[in-house]
């Protein structure tokens, strides 16, 4: 008897282990439905291994044993369908910042602010640091060579690629999409939050960030809990209504070209709204995309199995 064993990850598969039941032969190319398995259809990837022998008169015989992995039971039954990839744009202080921190706490997704990428370089007083505050200053973008990297680096470290990303407020212009598509990097849903102007200037110069949490506040709209954290809060060196006039400018220069990038995975919500109606928006778009992933995982699960074993 000879053995071949194949590795297989099965992703509808069984919450319990397959019985090791098997159709006595393969050479009738018999369907994988009448293999007398226990399977229910769920999402958990399961790692099985399908075992094959063949005895001298090579009639064939399945076996489904669970992986080494499996019978350790390092396996989870977590299958989540493929994690959500979301850009967030939008003119400054639109509500990316407030958006994404709903958008995370309800998802899980790593958030990644090209904005703080580099307050961060310039709080560490770095080369690109320096180089890039003397554009934000100005309300310019920072070259494409110093942002590029920060953000490709950071996209593909694995908390990302695992739980899945928010980018926000990236890409800026054509070629910062232009690079990511290079890389293959391409959301399932570009979110746009449409703001009027008279708006958004009041938004900018209430803005404040609180240093400990991160979180943001607005002096009317959302303003901090208590005294203490109130003390402490401090405003951006690029909120006050001279320097954000100069960055909605930057903004209608570039948009356009960037949403020509998107163009089949664009939403556009209105900002303009309270900041729940917004999220209860965005939070539609985004289950119904998370179902859509879960069906086509499961549809190709099924047609993968089929294919396979027939
Ligand atoms: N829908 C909204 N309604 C009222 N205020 C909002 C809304 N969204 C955001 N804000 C406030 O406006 C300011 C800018 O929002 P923020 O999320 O920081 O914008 P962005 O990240 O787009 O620059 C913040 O002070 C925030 O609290």
């Amino acid at each position: 008897m000879v053995s071949l064993g194949i590795s297989f990850s099965c992703v509808a598969a069984a919450r319990t282990t397959p019985s090791l039941a098997s159709s006595p032969s393969c050479s009738n190319n018999k369907p994988f439905a009448s293999l007398h398995t226990t399977r229910s259809l769920e999402t958990s990837r399961v790692p099985f291994r399908l075992e094959i022998s063949y005895d001298r008169r090579f009639s064939a015989e399945l076996r489904w044993k669970p992986s080494a992995a499996a019978r350790s039971g390092s396996v989870v039954a977590t299958t989540k369908p493929e994690p959500l990839k979301i850009m967030i744009s939008g003119a400054p202080a639109s509500g990316k910042g407030t958006q994404c921190e709903l958008i995370e706490k309800k998802y899980g997704l790593v958030h990644i602010a090209a904005g703080d990428l580099l307050r961060a370089e310039i709080g560490a007083g770095t080369e690109n640091g320096k180089r890039a505050k003397e554009y934000m200053e100005k309300g310019m973008l920072v070259p494409s060579e110093i942002v590029v990297m920060m953000v490709k680096e950071r996209l593909l470290q694995p908390d990302a690629q695992e739980k899945g990303w928010l980018l926000d407020g990236y890409p800026r212009s054509l070629s910062q999409a232009t690079a990511l598509e290079d890389l293959r990097i391409r959301p399932d849903l570009f979110i746009l939050l449409d703001i009027s102007e008279d708006i958004l200037i009041e938004r900018v110069v209430g803005r404040r960030l609180d240093p400990v949490t991160g979180k943001i506040y607005h002096l009317k709209y959302s303003p901090p809990e208590n005294e203490e954290i109130a003390a402490r809060l401090t405003q951006r060196f690029d909120d006050t209504e001279e320097k954000v006039k100069l960055r909605l400018k930057t903004h209608h220069l570039n948009v356009e070209d960037v949403l020509s990038t998107y163009k089949d995975v664009i939403f556009k919500v209105n900002g303009d709204a309270p900041i729940e109606d917004v999220f209860v928006e965005i939070d539609k778009a985004l289950s119904s995309i998370l179902e859509e992933k879960s069906r086509i995982d499961s549809a190709s699960m099924a047609a993968g199995m089929t294919h396979w074993i027939c």
